[in-house]
């Protein structure tokens, strides 16, 4: 290869957004699983992009499928499961595959109560977090990242903001007490891919979500850091916590103009600009590993 010749360098493909719903009907009382499934497949591909030599592609159309397959032959389960036998699939069912990137969405119904009671087959798409997995694996290097995102949570008090600098450009002012809102989306990796998903995610989340309650807060940044302190320091099983998390400012309105006070009732809860608090924790002498961040975008 002469110097200048053009390189193919790191590339994946495979089918983004697979939206599958599941209904199990073995009984009256129907399940159904939500998810917005992704695969994309690294490998020996060099001679389609090359050449257009579509030998080697096993076609995102057949991913796509193959997904549909997989939920009927072996049901859904856990997000993290159901990756990690899609990605078996593809890296032993084809030799020129050696792994892939595998991210799923898990879209949360509850039963319509109707007198009181929970309907058998009626749904109504809740207003909870959405349950992420991202599966990373490269022959038999595997790790899976569970998380979720789009948990709003708020404290009406218990959150202080003071002791930063003031310049020319400074107005905040100073407070011992705050409303701190926000919208957390948080990523944990498994030591082990080998746990009990199903089971372990509502722990991790449970705990995040009660440090964010339980702590006196003296900045985001110090809630999220005891948020996934709080995870590392219980859950032998989780190697590495990060959070992203936009301050929602909730600004209290001046209501002297209308000769009203305001003790901390009434706030305007400001949509743009906001602050973007993001921090990862890991245990030291931990091992990193860069690479399967790498494929969960736009995170610290
Ligand atoms: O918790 C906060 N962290 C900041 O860094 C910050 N900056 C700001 O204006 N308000 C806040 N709040």
């Amino acid at each position: 290869m002469a110097a200048g010749d053009v390189v193919l360098g790191t590339n994946q493909y495979g089918k983004a957004e697979v939206r599958l719903v599941r209904v199990t009907r073995d009984t009256p009382v129907h399940e159904i699983e939500d998810l917005t499934v992704t695969t994309q497949l690294r490998g020996d591909f060099t001679a389609c992009h090359t050449a257009g030599d579509n030998a080697h592609v096993v076609a995102t159309d057949t991913q796509k499928n193959t997904v549909y397959a997989f939920a009927r032959q072996h049901g859904v389960g856990s997000p993290e499961r159901f990756l990690l036998r899609l990605a078996r699939h593809f890296v032993d069912g084809f030799e020129q595959v050696t792994g892939g990137r595998f991210v799923a969405d898990v879209h949360a119904w509850d039963r319509i109560a109707v007198d009181g009671q929970a309907h058998d087959h009626a749904f109504v798409r809740t207003g909870r977090e959405t349950r992420r997995t991202v599966v990373h694996v490269d022959r038999d290097d595997v790790h899976v990242l569970s998380g979720f995102t789009g948990a709003t949570v708020l404290k009406s008090t218990g959150s202080e903001f003071w002791g930063f600098p003031r310049d020319t450009y400074t107005t905040l002012p100073e407070t011992k007490d705050r409303v701190l809102a926000t919208s957390v989306t948080a990523w944990w990796r498994w030591a082990d891919p080998d746990v009990d998903f199903d089971a372990r995610y509502p722990v991790v989340r449970d705990l995040l979500l009660a440090t964010f309650a339980q702590v006196h807060s003296l900045a985001l940044q110090h809630t999220i850091y005891e948020m996934g302190r709080a995870v590392l320091e219980s859950c032998a099983d989780v190697a590495e916590v990060r959070l992203s998390c936009p301050n929602k400012h909730h600004v209290l309105v001046d209501l002297e103009p209308f000769g009203l006070d305001n003790p901390n009732e009434v706030f305007h809860a400001a949509d743009r600009p906001y602050g973007l608090i993001e921090a990862a924790l890991h245990r030291e002498g931990d091992t990193p590993v860069p690479h399967v961040w790498a494929s969960v975008p736009g995170f610290v």
